[in-house]
């Protein structure tokens, strides 16, 4: 199991500033949607080159364009890249085919897919690396979860490894480490932290235990 630091409120000198602070307890750092929204695929390049042992994950939430799309982020220095699974098979085969000439993987981002079980089986049989269930920041305002999705995904997807966002935090990873996923997300559980290192040391723990 795996444990992947979302960053998704900062600039470019805060996000290597944060990644510098726990970097010996994550394997992933995401570049959240926000960032390369503000800063540009840049976010992905800097961050790579200044953290070359650490894998980075583009968060572009990719729903057209796939192969365009994946090969910007991958030249960019991204290990992998993220499509939405709401989106047409279309585009994730795209997006698998051109991950594969860059040696980088796909995550599918499985936020708002309306039938999860049906949705997760057919995207596992496209290729793609990581099926991911995520409640995003408007639905966790609303006191969702994504728990009993990631029992979902669990049980139907058969080639892709699991993974899982939203809102997690130090009180609910135990949770979420029973469930198994190969893939644990966290952002503001740790990023919205005043002493960030002992929290990601201690997910560290938890997640490497699972
Ligand atoms: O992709 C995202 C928002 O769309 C976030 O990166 C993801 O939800 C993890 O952050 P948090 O743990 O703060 O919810």
């Amino acid at each position: 199991m795996e444990l992947q630091l979302a960053l998704d409120l900062v600039n470019i000198p805060e996000a290597k500033q944060v990644v510098a602070e726990v970097q010996e307890y994550i394997d992933i750092v995401e570049i959240g949607t926000p960032v390369v929204i503000n800063e540009g695929l840049r976010a992905v390049k800097e961050i790579k080159e200044e953290f070359p042992a650490l894998k980075v994950l583009a968060d572009l939430k990719i729903m057209d364009a796939g192969g365009y799309e994946v090969m910007k982020a991958s030249e960019a220095g991204a290990d992998i890249v993220t499509v939405l699974g709401a989106t047409d098979d279309a585009t994730i085969i795209g997006a698998v085919e051109e991950a594969k000439k860059h040696g980088s993987k796909i995550l599918v981002d499985m936020i708002n897919v309306k039938d999860l079980e049906k949705r997760a089986q057919e995207i596992d049989a496209l290729g793609v690396d990581y099926i991911c269930v995520h409640t995003g920041y408007d639905l966790q305002a609303e006191g969702e979860s994504p728990f009993e999705q990631l029992q979902v995904i669990k049980q139907v997807v058969k080639n892709a490894k699991t993974a899982v966002a939203g809102g997690i935090k130090l009180a609910t990873l135990p949770e979420v480490v029973q469930a198994k996923p190969d893939l644990v997300i966290v952002g503001g559980g740790i990023t919205g932290q005043q002493d960030k290192k002992t929290v990601a040391a201690e997910m560290q723990r938890l997640v490497k235990q699972g």
